[in-house]
């Protein structure tokens, strides 16, 4: 039989120890490296960081609305079970409406995906939130136009998603804004690299 480590915490701290000896976090600040070493956790990529794009108060932001209560908004089911509720600092809302009875109608209507319809339904709750996108770049164009039509500002838009249409397209449009972001540019993105985002933006331990 091969031997293999059986202690959770240690094979964490090997982890994030063999990332931070392979990745080059060199040129982002304290705060987004805590970030991006949960993400190449997350995947497995320790290259990841060379895609990676944010604004500069991005985590400040996003750690500072998690801490005064405001919900994570996500697009799918998957990136919501992936958020880890106890490091949450205000036992914050993590919400997904992508399973809501009304959405498969209201993309009907609305001539688009599930995926992007599932944000009517976010309400009022957009205004100071962190969302956290990682499969659907449908669900991340739909945010750009709410907001550019008028609904309020969220506290930092984690846009991470995964795939080969619209996706880079969608983060590239994201990075243009002058919301505070969070992206991986390019194809590469996922449900779980961005659950480990805010699990990370959190909390500061590792
Ligand atoms: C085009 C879609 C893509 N989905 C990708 C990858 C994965 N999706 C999974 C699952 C289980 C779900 N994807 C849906 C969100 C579904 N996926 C789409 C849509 C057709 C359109 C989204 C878009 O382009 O913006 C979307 C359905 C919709 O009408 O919005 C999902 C709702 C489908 C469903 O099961 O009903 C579902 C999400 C369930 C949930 O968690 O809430 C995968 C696990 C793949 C699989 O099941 O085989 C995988 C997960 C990737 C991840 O890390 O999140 C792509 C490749 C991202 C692709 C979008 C881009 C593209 O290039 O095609």
């Amino acid at each position: 039989m091969t031997d293999y480590v059986r202690d959770g915490a240690e094979i964490y701290r090997r982890s994030f120890a063999t990332i931070r000896a392979e990745t080059d976090l060199t040129r982002m600040p304290p705060d987004v490296a805590q970030v991006a070493v949960r993400m190449v956790h997350a995947c497995g990529m320790t290259d990841l960081v060379d895609d990676l794009g944010w604004s500069p108060a991005v985590v400040a932001s996003a750690r500072a609305a998690l801490r005064g209560g405001a919900p994570v908004l996500c697009d799918a089911a998957m990136v919501a079970s992936g958020v880890t509720r106890r490091r949450l600092p205000a036992d914050n809302e993590v919400l997904c409406t992508l399973g809501d009875p009304r959405v498969p109608d209201l993309a009907e209507r609305l001539g688009t995906t599930r995926s992007a319809a599932a944000l009517e339904l976010w309400g009022d709750r957009l205004g100071g939130a962190v969302v956290a996108i990682g499969n659907a770049p449908t669900a991340l164009f739909r945010l750009l136009e709410l907001i550019a039509e008028g609904a309020p500002r969220p506290a930092a838009v984690l846009g991470i998603p995964v795939g080969f249409i619209g996706a880079a397209e969608s983060k590239q449009a994201l990075a243009d804004s002058d919301l505070e972001f969070l992206v991986v540019h390019g194809r590469r993105g996922g449900s779980a690299m961005v659950a480990a985002a805010v699990n990370a933006i959190a909390s500061e331990q590792e």
